[in-house]
């Protein structure tokens, strides 16, 4: 039967009843398939950064698997960065990150994770290398532009948090063939 607009909704609401932790097992992919979340900060966004990075991921050659421009809720922040909840600077993490749209991303690739952190310097933008996103844009710890995930765990717990499985999409690229 032709699945209806109806019947395609139902899909969607069905699917945001599966616990996230389901999920994970989805993103979880390894060698070229390889996923990391990036999020450009809004201060990246206010900055008009975000068209250099695209193109920084885009040019070394990994593929946009999902990208959106996000207001933040802070139920979503305190899990994504529960790890820190303690720090002295969490609660001035959460409001810059809540205080404007973000864009979200998952970029996929060999070696996506570990790479994409080297393209993004270190979090304190003073040891960043000027080669780098943080090093070329960026002075200040509590504003460096940009978050990468810092393992494949990580980016499979981010990528659930952040993402649907349905707005993840799966395409050819047509220059696989020139970059593997
Ligand atoms: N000392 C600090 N002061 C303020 N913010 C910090 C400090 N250390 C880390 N952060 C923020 O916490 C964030 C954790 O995720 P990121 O590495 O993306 O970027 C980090 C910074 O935005």
């Amino acid at each position: 039967m032709k699945p209806t607009k109806r019947s395609l909704r139902d899909l969607q609401e069905l699917e945001d009843l599966v616990p996230k932790q389901a999920r994970i097992d989805e993103t979880g992919w390894t060698g070229v398939n390889e996923r990391t979340f990036i999020a450009v900060k809004p201060d990246g966004v206010q900055r008009k950064l975000v068209g250099e990075i695209v193109r920084r991921f885009e040019k070394r050659g990994f593929k946009l698997v999902a990208l959106k421009l996000v207001k933040a809720s802070e139920e979503l922040l305190s899990e994504h960065y529960w790890e820190l909840r303690n720090k002295p600077f969490y609660s001035t993490l959460i409001s810059y990150m809540s205080s404007g749209p973000v864009v979200a991303m998952v970029w996929q690739g060999l070696d996506v994770v570990q790479t994409a952190r080297k393209m993004l310097g270190e979090t304190n933008p003073a040891d960043s290398l000027p080669g780098t996103i943080r090093g070329a844009f960026c002075v200040e710890v509590g504003k460096n532009v940009i978050h990468g995930s810092d393992s494949v765990e990580s980016a499979q717990k981010e990528i659930s948090l952040w993402f649907r499985q349905s707005e993840l999409h799966r395409w050819e690229s047509s220059s696989k063939n020139w970059i593997y």
